[in-house]
């Protein structure tokens, strides 16, 4: 059964049911060869977060906990003492740097030292061995531009698919980064602070090593990250502990997501803000899109970056996620975007009949001006509308 089939919760009771507790890999290795459904997607999970926030340790926590997924690791990263570093925590048993290994619960993983494609692609080469790739990137990447890799790259998009991003924020350095990234404004468009690119893309913000902190600063803490997303659902940990149901099998990219995804994005909490930082902006407009013209409207934002604010900036968009009511299509379409790739998907739910169409986009980005967007959604995308006209704000 594909994972998505059930909720989470469910899925987690039925596998502590029925699982044995130790499972010998061999045999393992055999069924899922055996089974007819080997063509299924591997979901793959990244997980990101700032230099020392807690990556490496939510990494040997969820592999080290009863969830009878076989999972495979990558380690996304670069310099030489790290890596060393890494495949120790990660096997535990300082066994050698790219072997496989098993763990007790039946996990197989295996450190990768490429950064990217390839590392997935050697991967992927041992696939029915695993059911779950996990991916730490480096505390430095921007994982948008790791995110994007799925969806480039063609033959990997038909063996594994993006289940959704998890940021580690560190409490005790959170909020400086955070608060670094609203005080360093005049940097050039484009180059937001990494700290702040990666809690504005996840779907799921971890406030980790919350020991280190006071009730005070981690709501402060709280508040900031609400600010950047409005979106992501967020916890607090110590050591990264968290019910791996709010981690693993999220479904945050694709179509499954469909009805949580409707019904988070009407609760989406946009926190004024006043300064030009990363922020989330909602709107919902009622009427059917033109699948052409939606198409220019994100693209204007997400390559062309021509679409400016009441104070002539551009607009940049990080991370876009929307359900759309596409013309003449009887399914709800769900819209993604990271940085400039996105996706138009058809759900499988359906409108219901008599009852009323809508776009509910959710943008998270800098100088983002929700009316404008609004406005500018009706006027150029909307089936009944006047096309467009030369005084929309489009930057030269
Ligand atoms: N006090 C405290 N320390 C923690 C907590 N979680 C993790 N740490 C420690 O923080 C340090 C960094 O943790 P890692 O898991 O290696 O962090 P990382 O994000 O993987 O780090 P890099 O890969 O180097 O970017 C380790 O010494 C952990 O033991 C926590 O909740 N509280
Ligand atoms: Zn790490």
């Amino acid at each position: 059964m594909l994972p998505g089939n059930v909720t989470v919760g469910e899925e987690e009771e039925e596998y502590a049911e029925d699982c044995p507790e130790l499972v010998p890999i061999e045999a393992k290795t055999t069924e899922a060869e055996e089974k007819p459904g080997l063509g299924v997607k591997i979901p793959v999970t990244i997980i990101t977060g700032y230099l020392g926030a807690g990556k490496t340790t939510l990494l040997n926590y969820i592999l080290t906990e009863q969830h009878c997924k076989r999972i495979a690791v990558i380690l996304n990263e670069f310099g030489e003492g790290s890596a060393v570093e890494k495949s120790l925590a990660v096997s535990q048993g300082g066994e050698l740097y790219e072997e496989w290994l098993e763990l007790g619960n039946g996990c197989l993983c295996c450190s990768v030292k490429d950064s990217g494609l390839r590392a997935i692609e050697n991967l992927m080469q041992k696939k029915g061995k695993f059911d779950y790739i996990l991916l730490e990137t480096t505390g430095l990447a921007d994982p948008g531009a790791v995110a994007s890799m799925f969806w480039v790259d063609a033959d990997l998009g038909s063996e594994i698919y993006l289940d959704g991003i998890i940021t580690v924020v560190d409490s005790k350095y959170g909020l400086k980064l955070l608060d670094a990234a609203h005080l360093t404004e005049e940097k050039p468009d484009g180059l937001i602070n990494e700290a702040s690119r990666q809690v504005a893309l996840a779907d799921m913000i971890l406030i980790n090593k919350t020991d280190l902190i006071s009730e005070e600063e981690l709501n402060k803490l709280r508040t900031t990250i609400r600010s950047i997303n409005g979106l992501g659902n967020i916890l607090e940990t110590q050591r990264s502990r968290v019910d791996l149901s709010n981690v693993l099998d999220l479904h945050a990219f694709d179509g499954l997501s469909g009805i949580s995804l409707q019904k988070k994005l009407q609760h989406v909490s946009a926190v004024p803000h006043l300064d030009q930082s990363i922020l989330t902006v909602t709107f919902e407009v009622p009427g059917n899109a033109k699948e052409e013209s939606l198409n220019v409207f994100i693209q204007n934002l997400l390559w062309e970056k021509n679409v400016r604010n009441k104070e002539e900036r551009c607009m940049e968009v990080i991370r876009l996620k929307g359900l759309v009511s596409l013309k003449d299509k009887p399914q709800q379409v769900i819209l993604q975007g990271v940085h400039e790739l996105y996706d138009l998907e058809e759900t499988p739910l359906s409108w219901k009949e008599n009852s009323e169409r809508t776009n509910r986009l959710v943008l998270i980005g800098r100088n983002l001006d929700k009316d404008i967007l609004r406005q500018l959604f009706i006027t150029t995308v909307l089936e009944t509308e006047e096309p467009w006209t030369s005084a929309d704000p489009i930057c030269p």
